[in-house]
């Protein structure tokens, strides 16, 4: 199978349908062509790859930036790299350049260390700022990581986790008011990981404020797929990963945001001496440095972030308004697409565009079968506990003509039964 460029054999179904749904795509990938940016990606022809919210592809320039930074600044100029080549800065660096892509002006994000670290120490911090609250408001559904790490802080700090179902918050809020209860923070994720369902941050953000308490989100499932406008929306703390949208690698730095408004009374939970206002004073006690700097921890992943770096080049000169555009018609065309071909199939993630993240969610009791089984046949998603086949769409190197593939290659192993086969009864250590 050969999707690109995918051309008329390929999307050939044979049937009325099918014949339509490829003349849609067609139409639609020549009316997108604009944001079309397949060429800034190292992806292999004969894989539809549909799990870029699991680890984003490979960008163009990555693997020079990465050769450079071995051979060039750390096998040639060695040490002195912390300074020629700007290593020493590159988390807040980094950090800068995942703030255009969330609507964060510079100063306010830091890059480095994993998500679990950072939202760690992002609902610290949030403890620190509402002294004498202690609630912490969460989803049920969240990603695990997100719920080991609420209840182990909350064990830290003396908060109770209160668990509500975003849509529910604000009632949850009122309700807690009501019996004299402070919550310090609603922490939330952006987009379900599991549903692709994409919450109100605005609104929620609001609700979280209205009830005294601060709003941490994280963007894991949103950045650089959806616009997030953190500072737009008066959001208080969040965090995010770099290697699923952005495409930084496995691995790649997580970040942190701290508003602006807040960085000033910030404390950080692992002072490591990076986060020095003057670290090679070498002094005894801790003096946080001024800005996002003061959420550094200790040395930095360097390979890594300059990785992350020139990933994010992938995204130069394109707004994530315009990806979310891409994002937004090719998940509506997979979801009818589906619909189409595989009658009855039984969507996970919302229809409504303003409630859909960037993939699309069907429910099967043989969901791992499904996924493996479309491994096979060159589409690439994921399974999800309990009964989820995942697709992310991660628009910037996706076509509409891949969409209808993918919908096809899952028609084809479900008349097969191929999703049935003997092979998939033993399931792999990463689904
Ligand atoms: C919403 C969310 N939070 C956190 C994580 C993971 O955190 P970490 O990067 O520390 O493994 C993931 C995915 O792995 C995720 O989807
Ligand atoms: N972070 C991952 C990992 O370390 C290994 C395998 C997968 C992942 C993922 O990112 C999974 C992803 N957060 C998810 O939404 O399922």
């Amino acid at each position: 199978m050969s999707t690109a460029p995918p051309g008329p054999d390929v999307l050939h179904t044979g049937s009325g349908t099918g014949d339509t749904l490829a003349a849609e795509a067609v139409a639609l990938d020549l009316a997108h062509a604009a944001t079309d940016l397949r060429r800034r990606f190292d992806l292999p022809e004969d894989v539809v790859y549909l799990d870029g919210n699991s680890l984003g592809a490979l960008p163009v320039g990555v693997a020079e930036a990465v050769t450079d930074a071995v051979r060039v600044q750390w096998g040639r100029d060695l040490v002195a790299s912390w300074n020629t080549h700007g290593w020493w800065e590159a988390p807040t660096r980094v950090g800068d350049a995942i703030g255009r892509l969330v609507g964060a002006a510079p100063g306010q994000v830091v890059a480095g260390d994993s998500t679990t670290v950072r939202l760690h120490q992002a609902l610290h911090a949030a403890a620190a700022l509402r002294p004498g609250a202690d609630v912490v408001v969460t989803d049920p559904g969240s990603f695990p990581t997100d719920l080991y790490v609420t209840r182990g802080v909350a064990d830290q700090v003396g908060w109770d986790v209160v668990l509500a179902d975003p849509d529910e918050v604000p009632r949850t809020l009122a309700d807690l008011a009501a019996t004299g209860r402070r919550v310090a923070v609603v922490s939330l994720s952006h987009v379900d990981y599991r549903t692709g369902r994409l919450w109100d941050l605005p609104g929620l953000t609001r609700a979280a404020h209205d009830a005294g308490a601060l709003a941490l989100w994280d963007l894991c499932h949103s950045a650089g797929a959806v616009p997030v406008d953190l500072d737009d929306h008066g959001v208080d703390l969040a965090v995010g990963c770099g290697y699923k949208y952005l495409n930084g690698g496995p691995g790649a730095p997580a970040y942190v945001y701290a508003a602006a408004r807040h960085l000033p009374h910030v404390r950080n939970v692992v002072p490591g001496w990076h986060s020095h206002a003057r670290p090679f004073a070498m002094a005894p006690d801790h003096e946080p440095a001024d800005g996002a700097a003061r959420l550094r921890i200790g040395t930095p992943p360097v390979l890594s972030l300059l990785a992350l770096e020139a990933a994010l080049r992938a995204f130069d000169g394109v707004p994530v308004e315009a990806v979310r555009a891409r994002s937004l018609s090719l998940t509506r065309f997979l979801r009818r697409c589906v619909a189409a071909l595989v009658p009855g199939a039984a969507f996970v993630s919302p229809d409504d565009d303003d409630r859909r993240g960037s993939q699309v969610g069907v429910r099967h009791p043989d969901a791992y079968g499904v996924v493996q089984a479309l491994v096979a046949r060159g589409v690439v998603g994921d399974f999800r506990e309990p009964d989820v086949v995942r697709l992310g769409v991660a628009a910037p190197y996706l076509t509409h003509a891949e969409m209808l593939v993918a919908a096809r290659e899952l028609a084809a192993v479900l008349a097969a039964g191929e999703h049935l086969d003997e092979r998939w009864s033993r399931r792999a250590t990463v689904t």
